[in-house]
């Protein structure tokens, strides 16, 4: 079987282990068990008559006697390209604005409060090619561009906050930037977070298109609760998780675009569709022969919470919508329980990082 063959590792273990076993396993990989989501019929057809997955479940957190919970439902969308990655630019570009909004329709049928796509949604993942044609011309301008405007009309419509990651042509400066651009659900531009950690690991040599980014480790308060977005690669950095944290993220979105030679194993510890094929040959830097497509990307959306547990994954090959509930008052809940920012010991840390990386660093080390 290959790899985009296999549907979720959930759905192995489900069909293989014994109830007993499965509840164990579950329980040792996943924490606490999280609950069904009961989603709408008109949802569950629509769904499927669009050929999608649709998932729902829910994070619950305690009572409180002064705080009223706060419930919302966050909504992910992971999606194939669907025209080749040879079709017109406008026609591909149009052709994933209509999947994703027929997607959303589905979500705002669900509930969803904030939405996100995934990693540069309007175009394939084409970074691995190191061409600039005709990539470039899918970015975009984050607070004018057609996507933007797109996404407004949706966040207004549905009355939802969208987080729509894409590629950025900043005009001003003519620079292009992996983005994503955060819109209100009364459908203005609240801003945008740039990614900020650049992979140039194998095929993920995104160096050549964009630069770090400089925003920071900006936070969003919307209607709904606090946000940040922290793209793909930069989850295998915890400091940038921890930043977002630091100024009062209460939830962190990663959208993504891997495969899963390069990171699956990392994907389901660290917080996280289609195979893709390009018309020039393209090697991976890494000895073996030139090819035209990336490997699997391996979809398997899903949330985590703050107490560790997590839910399923929508399947790692079908294009799909995972709906989940939450109260966010378990942050402040398991922030109280763990003490984490508490016994963090930041200022030491800050202090040692800063001789750290210095070049003239001597590393604390005692020997005979
Ligand atoms: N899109 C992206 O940053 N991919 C990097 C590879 C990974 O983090 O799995």
């Amino acid at each position: 079987m290959s790899a985009c063959e296999f549907e979720s590792l959930e759905e192995c273990l489900r069909s293989h282990l014994p109830a007993a076993e499965l509840s164990e396993v579950s329980r040792i990989l996943y924490g606490r068990e999280t609950t069904k989501l009961e989603l709408p019929a008109c949802a569950v057809d629509a769904a499927s008559e669009r050929d999608f997955e649709l998932k729902g479940y829910g994070f619950e957190a305690a009572l409180e006697q002064l705080r009223p919970a706060r419930r919302i439902r966050v909504g992910l969308i992971q999606h194939r390209i669907v025209l080749p990655t040879d079709a017109p630019i406008l026609d591909q570009i149009n052709a994933m604005h209509s999947r994703v909004g027929e997607m959303v329709e589905v979500a705002a049928m669900c509930g969803v409060n904030i939405i996100c796509f995934q990693e540069t949604w309007t175009m394939p993942f084409a970074f691995c090619t190191r061409e600039k044609e005709p990539w470039t011309e899918f970015a975009e301008s984050a607070e004018e561009g057609n996507t933007t405007r797109f996404c407004q009309e949706l966040a207004k419509k549905y009355n939802m906050v969208v987080i729509s990651p894409i590629l950025e042509r900043e005009e001003l400066h003519n620079t292009i930037w992996n983005t994503a651009v955060v819109i209100s659900n009364s459908g203005t531009v609240l801003g945008k977070s740039r990614k900020h950690h650049i992979p140039r690991i194998g095929d993920f040599n995104e160096s050549t298109y964009y630069m770090e980014g400089d925003t920071g480790h900006t936070v969003f308060q919307t209607q709904f609760g606090k946000i940040a977005v922290n793209i793909c690669y930069g989850r295998h950095h915890p400091l940038n998780w921890f930043m977002y944290s630091m100024n009062g993220a209460e939830i962190i979105f990663n959208p993504s675009a891997t495969v899963g030679a390069l990171s699956e194993p990392m994907w389901p510890i660290e917080a996280t569709l289609s195979s893709e094929s390009f018309k020039s040959e393209f090697t991976s830097g890494d000895g073996k022969k030139a090819h035209h497509d990336f490997g699997h990307f391996y979809g398997s959306s899903y949330v985590a919470a703050p107490d560790g547990s997590r839910c399923p994954g929508l399947s790692r090959t079908r294009d799909g919508l995972l709906v989940v509930e939450m109260d966010l008052n378990l942050n402040r809940q398991i922030s109280d329980k763990w003490s984490f920012k508490m016994t963090g010991r930041y200022a030491e840390y800050a202090e040692e990082l800063t001789k750290a990386v210095r070049h003239d660093f001597k590393p604390n080390i005692v020997k005979e």
